[in-house]
């Protein structure tokens, strides 16, 4: 499978592959992986990989008549560039544009892009769709990161407090989180709405703060041990090493008038923890 490696002048890595425009791997200037990547992941045609960051587009789960998370996790996607800005930072490009067997499905003229650029204790992601057509264009779409955790009995996420949430475990649509900290009780599967502001993953040695833009809503995802055992692509156990925080768009899918583009993303920065 096609890779792309990034490397930023102060040593911030990411691997990306073409399938999918699939971040695997990010490593920032001085630091550990952040992102997990199951061992037992299938890294082939048609498959989605359990781990990193699958684009979720145009449709979120099983809400539509799609392949579950829409196709774009599973497409071939084209690389514009990858390089290192003048600045310092590494970014690369890729496309995906409809074709035959997008439209097969999905019977729309779009052009999406996904832009990765790495440098220092950072990550940024965006994502954008244009309507090339001339019908309005209606999707869903998030950036599924997983994120590597040492164990989930010490991960917390703080930023949730005050939000309404559909529950996804229970298809209660209208929860309500009072708690400030959210901590991990079994299966966990929640959109909340309008996120307006940073999230933040809270482990004992360090702080992974998460902002997003564009995109109004945030599904955290964990899904416990019953069902963790049921992904055949999760190794044993692995349910405990990730949690997943997406940047998504669910709630109010977006509309687009012909000729119009949106642009959501997500940026992770890391601080260790002192002392
Ligand atoms: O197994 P998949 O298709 O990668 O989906 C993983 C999970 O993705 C999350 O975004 C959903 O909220 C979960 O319901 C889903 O189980």
């Amino acid at each position: 499978m096609n890779k792309v490696l990034l490397e930023s002048r102060d040593g911030a890595r990411a691997e990306i592959t073409q399938h999918g425009a699939h971040l695997c791997s990010w490593i920032p200037s001085g630091g550990v992986e952040q992102l997990f990547l199951s061992d037992a992941s299938e890294f082939r045609e048609g498959a989605a990989i359990r781990g990193g960051v699958p684009i979720v587009f145009p449709q979120f789960s099983n809400l539509g008549p799609l392949p579950k998370h829409g196709f774009a996790r599973t497409a071939y996607w084209q690389l514009v560039r990858a390089e290192q800005l003048s600045e310092g930072a590494a970014q690369a490009i890729f496309t995906l544009q409809d074709d035959v067997s997008s439209r097969s499905i999905w019977p729309h003229a779009f052009r999406a892009e996904f832009t990765i650029t790495v440098e220092k204790d950072s990550l940024q992601m965006d994502f954008s769709v244009s309507n090339l057509g001339e019908m309005e264009l209606h999707f869903q779409a998030a950036l599924h990161t997983y994120f590597r955790i040492g164990a989930l009995e010490d991960t917390r996420i703080a930023g949730l407090g005050g939000l309404h949430y559909h529950d996804t475990v229970t298809d209660d649509r209208n929860r309500y989180q009072e708690e400030a900290i959210l901590e991990f009780q079994g299966e966990t599967d929640r959109i909340y709405a309008d996120i307006s502001s940073d999230l933040k993953i809270l482990q004992p040695h360090q702080t992974v703060i998460v902002r997003q833009t564009g995109f109004e809503d945030a599904v955290v995802w964990n899904p416990g041990a019953r069902k963790g055992a049921e992904l055949k692509d999760l190794e044993t156990d692995g349910y405990r090493y990730m949690v997943c925080v997406e940047a998504a768009q669910i709630l109010k899918p977006i509309h687009l008038a012909p000729g119009q583009s949106w642009v959501g993303s997500q940026c992770l920065t890391v601080v260790p923890t002192l002392g």
